[in-house]
């Protein structure tokens, strides 16, 4: 296994300037400015409806209507040669609920690596990711009949089947217990220092957020911290963040901001 200890290559995984994506009638994002570090992660906080999903849909190459620039992994959102190199899972999971968790991921397995000749790697690939998501004990149990939390492990074990450098994880830790969260957790570092994993995870708990590396704040459609706008580009670390505003916690440092960009947005309506 490779250790990244001696620090992650400069290029961001991640590179964003001026990204903006319209939904229906809506602009969703407008005009963000960030990058993701590679082998760390990045934690993108906000409230709900504030757009972490719509871009997370954009980096993974599922959102229409995107444009400005959106680099991954060298090349633009979307392209097919990235299709392999990034693990996506959405807040639904997709798996099927009349195979178990082992034959789920066999299917997936197929798919990514197929052939006979691939047969054994398949297998390794397959116990390796259910061991990751700690559901050795029910890899023989009917998707359909787990629990939310269990179902969205699967769905986590299919993303960790192709080794992904990118894994771009919506709301993963929702719906789970505290033990389960500090498990996933901990897998998730475990990814980013001993395989090197770049891992974009969204979350509306802000008690998550420390546990990130990097963090991008949302609010409304724009990045309010961590945006190559200021100096923090590549995403605030908790403690910086804390730092800058004066706050105990990334709870109270985000409230803080929140609060300097209304007061921004009034100050911008009165001088018009
Ligand atoms: N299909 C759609 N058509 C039009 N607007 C949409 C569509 N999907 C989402 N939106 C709007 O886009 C905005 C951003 O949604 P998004 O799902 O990205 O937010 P989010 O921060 O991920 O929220 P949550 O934490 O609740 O999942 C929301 O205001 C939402 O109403």
């Amino acid at each position: 296994m490779m250790n990244y200890s001696s620090g992650p290559p400069k290029e961001p995984a991640v590179h964003a300037q001026d990204l903006t994506v319209v939904r229906g009638p809506r602009t969703v994002l407008r005009g963000l400015g960030f990058t993701v570090p590679r082998g760390r992660i990045t934690g993108l906080l906000g409230p709900s409806g504030c757009g972490k999903s719509t871009l997370m849909r954009a980096v993974a190459g599922t959102q229409a209507k995107v444009t400005g620039t959106l680099d991954v992994l060298g090349s633009p959102a979307g392209h097919p040669a990235l299709r392999t190199r990034i693990g996506y899972v959405t807040q639904a999971p997709s798996v099927y609920d009349d195979l178990t968790v082992r034959q789920n991921l066999h299917y997936f397995a197929a798919i990514l690596d197929p052939g006979r000749t691939a047969a054994d790697r398949r297998h390794e690939n397959v116990t390796r990711a259910i061991t990751d998501v700690d559901l050795t004990t029910h890899a023989d149990a009917l998707a359909g009949n787990l629990s939310g939390g269990q179902r969205s492990r699967v769905s986590l074990a299919v993303a960790l089947l192709g080794t992904p450098e990118l894994l771009v994880l919506d709301e993963p830790t929702v719906g789970l217990d505290p033990v389960l969260r500090r498990d996933l957790w901990n897998l998730f570092h475990t990814l980013a220092s001993e395989r090197g994993t770049t891992l974009l995870i969204s979350s509306h708990v802000m008690d998550e957020a420390e546990r990130c590396d990097r963090l991008l704040l949302m609010r409304a459609g724009e990045i309010l911290a961590g945006g190559t706008s200021r100096p923090e580009a590549g995403g605030d670390t908790p403690d910086a963040l804390r730092a800058r505003t004066g706050s105990e916690t990334v709870e109270e440092a985000f409230l803080h901001l929140v609060d300097e960009a209304i007061a921004a947005d009034r100050t911008k309506e009165t001088t018009r």
